[in-house]
């Protein structure tokens, strides 16, 4: 089919509408027939339990639960196809194969569709023709099919927006995803959750969702660029690509707290795809250690040095932030394996286990191995080739002896111990230290996890085929060496530097590269959420010549000093009132600190039900007015953003975290301080 025209697009779309209506009758069928199967099913079960013995009971229940799934699974597939008749498709690409005359045409929407006689009516985003639509303007074009390069022109590219089976625009399009389309998209109003960007993928974000090739792909990108939603859309992909060896339980995403995890829940499900598990770093810690310690939290930490930046503090969270240190470690446990085994011989009544035999043994164990392993091999080995006296095998309890022995013979018993020893060895006690109640600081936690593994062995998640790590600049070189080991599957790890909450921990594209050498390094530097004014604005807090603003202009940042805090507080109470009366799904207040925070959201929390305090401890991201920390606000976004206390923003750690505060914004954003407003907002490029 090739339509010319508005008219013959409208057409078409009927025609296809017409087709999904069919489908989804017929799904809708079977979606009652799969109801009144289960329910006659479990009908029998009740009359006839009574005469049924264990098997047959057994078989039943087995009857029940598989047309219950059975029957979930068409009511996916008409839920897919209510949402396909909203909104069939956004994109149509003409592709002619080198030689052949007439071009194929493709209608992109987020799921495939069939007609009756097999034909493709509408393509997958993610399936191989559709990257045409994304990745080329009119002219030459290649594409990889399962059987190869397909090598070919683009003749024609449109682009629809259809709103609840209507067509609202039609745009003939030249330019790779046009910026008219996607100005559009980026004008509307936020919602409270992320949501998906299929029909406006840029090219460059494109080839990120489908490298396939990258062991592990770390996307630095700038605020806004979309590194989250490309993420997400690359899961989908993944999923599309590997359908039946890769599941949503085999990807990891690892988020920085619940409300983010929260606020990008609905990408994937939207997408077509299931919920993917989430799980953070504190997590994967506590599981590690146990009950055995307690350990300080990330947003512990940071509100820590918030409140006073403790210059032992940092320097003993700076000293432990770079690849340097893992090296250190490394070397530090490899010097072990030679000096911390002291072979002596065992002793057991009149019989006796050489020092030689025991060294010898120790030598042969390979070093590969996690120390405890090893120890038990050497006792195995040792038991198995020496004798007693009498030249007999040694019994239970003098292998049991032999056991306790060579494991004593090893200079530490635990991981606490061996990481005191790598500071006493370095002449540098003060670099570590305990809080109360034998609590870790957090800079101490993954450091001792690595020590721990060497000792003790790696707990590997085997099933997981795929992990995400988002907001890359918060992590340490040491927590990705954990992480490795943990996970030693493929990986997609992103973030930006400019907006690391605790510029004493975080990773340089530097570290990456020593700590995984053969990671494709990708950058995003076009900014998509924020207007090209509010950009602009917090360009002067943290200058970044990479960053490429788009054209989407709105209201300059206001700036307002405030007489006193009871005047900023009225101040941000008449602010949140007009919001209140203007459209907007989202606003956020975002603070310095949890108690800013505090201060603010009592002060406003008779104004609306909708205003609600975010903290560490919530687990959703709410519509409405969100009170909030720097910290917790990262990765979310809010359509007008008031940032308060702006005076209080002073060291080089509050100019990142002011820096996130304002690039939250979408469409608005106010700033307001008492006395005099911080140095960074004056574009002062060093902190008082
Ligand atoms: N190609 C696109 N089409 C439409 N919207 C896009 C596109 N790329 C990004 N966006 C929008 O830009 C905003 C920012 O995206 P996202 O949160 O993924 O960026 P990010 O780089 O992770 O941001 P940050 O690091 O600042 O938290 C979102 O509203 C997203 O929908």
């Amino acid at each position: 089919m090739f339509n010319k025209n508005e008219a013959a697009e409208k057409a078409h779309l009927a025609f296809v509408l017409a087709e999904l209506r069919r489908a989804w009758e017929e799904t809708d069928e079977r979606v009652k027939k799969a109801y009144q199967s289960v329910m006659t099913a479990k009908q029998y079960v009740v009359e006839q339990s009574s005469e049924m013995d264990g098997m047959e009971f057994a078989a039943n229940q087995y009857d029940i639960s598989f047309a219950i799934d059975l029957g979930e699974r068409v009511v996916i597939k008409r839920n897919r196809l209510a949402k396909m008749i909203a909104s069939p498709y956004f994109g149509r690409v003409d592709f002619r194969d080198a030689g052949a005359t007439e071009a194929d045409v493709w209608y992109i929407g987020l799921y495939g569709f069939e007609g009756p006689d097999g034909n493709e009516l509408i393509c997958d985003w993610r399936s191989p023709v559709a990257g045409l639509f994304y990745d080329y303007d009119i002219g030459k074009a290649v594409y990889s099919a399962p059987a190869g390069d397909v090598e070919g022109e683009v003749v024609r590219k449109r682009q629809f927006k259809i709103h609840n089976g209507a067509m609202e625009y039609m745009i003939e399009s030249g330019v790779a995803i046009r910026d008219e389309v996607l100005q559009k998209e980026l004008s509307v109003k936020s919602n409270d959750k992320m949501k998906s960007i299929v029909s406006t993928i840029q090219k460059e974000q494109n080839a990120i969702i489908r490298n396939e090739s990258a062991p592990v792909l770390i996307i630095q990108g700038v605020a806004g660029s979309g590194k989250t939603s490309v993420a997400l859309h690359r899961v989908a992909y993944l999923l599309y690509k590997y359908r039946g060896t890769l599941e949503s339980k085999h990807i990891r995403i690892l988020s920085p707290n619940r409300v983010f995890a929260d606020y990008i829940a609905n990408v994937l499900p939207e997408l077509g795809e299931e919920h993917i598990p989430e799980t953070s770093m504190e997590e994967l810690a506590a599981a590690e250690l146990g009950d055995k310690f307690q350990f300080q939290t990330f947003h512990e930490q940071v509100a820590e040095l918030t409140a006073y930046e403790d210059p032992s503090l940092i320097e003993r969270i700076r000293y432990k932030s770079t690849a340097t240190f893992v090296e250190e470690l490394d070397s530090f446990l490899r010097q072990g394996d030679d000096e911390w085994f002291f072979p002596r011989t065992i002793t057991i009544g009149r019989d006796a286990v050489p020092e030689a035999a025991v060294a010898e043994g120790y030598e042969k164990v390979s070093r590969l191995l996690p120390v405890k392993r090893r120890l038990e091999k050497l006792a195995s080995f040792l038991i198995s080739n020496t004798r007693d006296v009498n030249g007999n095998k040694w019994n239970s309890s003098a292998a049991a002896k032999i056991k306790t022995a060579v494991r004593s013979m090893y200079k530490y018993k635990d991981a606490l111990s061996m990481y005191k020893a790598f500071y006493q060895q370095k002449g540098r006690q003060n670099l570590f230290e305990l809080k109360p109640n034998r609590t870790l600081e957090y800079s101490d936690v993954f450091p001792l996890i690595y020590i721990k593994m060497h000792l003790e062995g790696v707990k590997t998640q085997e099933d997981v085929k795929h992990v995400l790590v988002d907001e890359m600049q918060d992590y340490t070189p040491v927590q990705f060496a954990v992480l490795s080991r943990w996970f030693p599957c493929k990986k997609t790890i992103l973030g930006d530097g400019f907006q690391t909450v605790n510029p004493y921990a975080s990773c340089t594209l530097e570290d990456f590269r020593r700590i995984f050498p053969k990671a494709h390094i990708v950058e995003l530097t076009k900014s998509y959420r924020s207007t090209f004014e509010i950009l602009q604005f917090a360009q002067t807090i943290v200058p970044n010549a990479r960053i490429e603003p788009l054209e989407r202009h709105g209201d300059t940042p206001s700036v307002v000093e405030c007489r006193d805090e009871r005047d900023q507080l009225e101040m941000i109470r008449r602010v949140v009132a007009e919001w209140l009366g203007s459209g907007d799904q989202t606003l956020g207040i975002v603070c310095k600190t949890a108690d800013m925070a505090e201060r603010v959201y009592r002060n406003l929390e008779d104004l609306s039900e909708h205003v609600c305090l975010l903290d560490f401890q919530s687990e959703t991201f709410p519509a409405g007015i969100a009170v909030t920390t720097a910290h917790l606000a990262k990765g979310l976004e809010f359509d007008g953003v008031i940032v308060p206390f702006a005076n209080a923003y002073q060291s080089e750690l509050d100019r990142h975290l002011l820096y996130v505060a304002c690039t939250r914004a979408m469409h608005r954003l106010v700033v307001t301080y008492v006395g005099s407003p911080s140095p960074f907002l004056l574009g002062s490029s060093e902190p008082v």
